[in-house]
């Protein structure tokens, strides 16, 4: 990558993440009912299995409602950063303990050889912060959904991407990298894109 296209990331960051805090409660509140109905309704919505969440801040859009909602034979999985730079995930329910990370997000606390693989999971839901129609997405620049994925770029589904954003974080077209992983659908408050036929 070039540095002015990292020069031109880090300014779209900043701006679509000042855009995603500025949302007023009400607005997040019944935006995070709107996505869990649409993730529990997506084309490949797994009925079994261990999903991927997180836990919502920096004005993510959050997922307790999707959590809630889930079919029961789901289990809802938080991420857990690895020593490795790749997330691994945990099955977690509310009362389970949690312990901050390095970044001050709250994640289970279980031993490292209980985790589960990325490839173990059926869906994962990652927050993004900005995306395009293609399923090209922002994140918060670390790269860990991209090293942790990067098996999607050589393997289909399962499991499956799905970006839940606001809709102000919608832009025209994200230039992308060679590392980037694309999801398969992005979810917002009032959309369902579904990026599996994107060149
Ligand atoms: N809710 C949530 N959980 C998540 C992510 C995320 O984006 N959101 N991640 C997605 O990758 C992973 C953690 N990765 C992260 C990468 C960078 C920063 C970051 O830059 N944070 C600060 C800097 C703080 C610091 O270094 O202490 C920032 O807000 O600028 C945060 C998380 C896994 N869990
Ligand atoms: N498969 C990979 N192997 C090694 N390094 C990687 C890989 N994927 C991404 N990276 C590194 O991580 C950084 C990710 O930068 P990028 O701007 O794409 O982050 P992002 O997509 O916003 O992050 P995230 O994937 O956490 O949402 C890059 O500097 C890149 O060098």
């Amino acid at each position: 990558m070039t540095d002015d296209l990292a020069a031109e990331r880090r300014q779209l960051r900043t701006v679509l993440r000042d855009r995603r805090r500025a949302l007023p409660p009400a607005i997040r509140i019944a935006a995070a009912e709107q996505l869990a109905a649409r993730l529990l309704m997506l084309p490949f919505a797994p009925v079994q299995g261990y999903v991927a969440g997180y836990w919502a801040m920096d004005g993510e859009i959050a997922l307790h409602a999707w959590q809630l909602k889930l079919p029961p034979g789901c289990v809802y999985c938080l991420p857990v950063l690895g020593d490795d730079e790749c997330l691994r995930f945990a099955p977690w329910r509310p009362g389970d303990p949690l312990v901050s990370n390095r970044f001050g997000i709250p994640e289970p606390d279980l031993a490292p050889a209980s985790l589960l693989e990325a490839s173990q999971l059926a869906m994962a839901v990652m927050p993004l912060v900005g995306f395009d129609r293609c399923g090209q997405r922002l994140g918060m620049g670390g790269g860990w959904y991209d090293r942790t994925f990067a098996f999607r770029h050589r393997a289909p589904a399962p499991p499956f991407l799905v970006g839940a954003a606001f809709d102000v974080q919608h832009v025209e077209a994200l230039d992308q990298a060679a590392w980037d992983v694309a999801v398969d659908a992005v979810c917002t408050e009032s959309s369902f894109i579904d990026c599996r036929n994107c060149p």
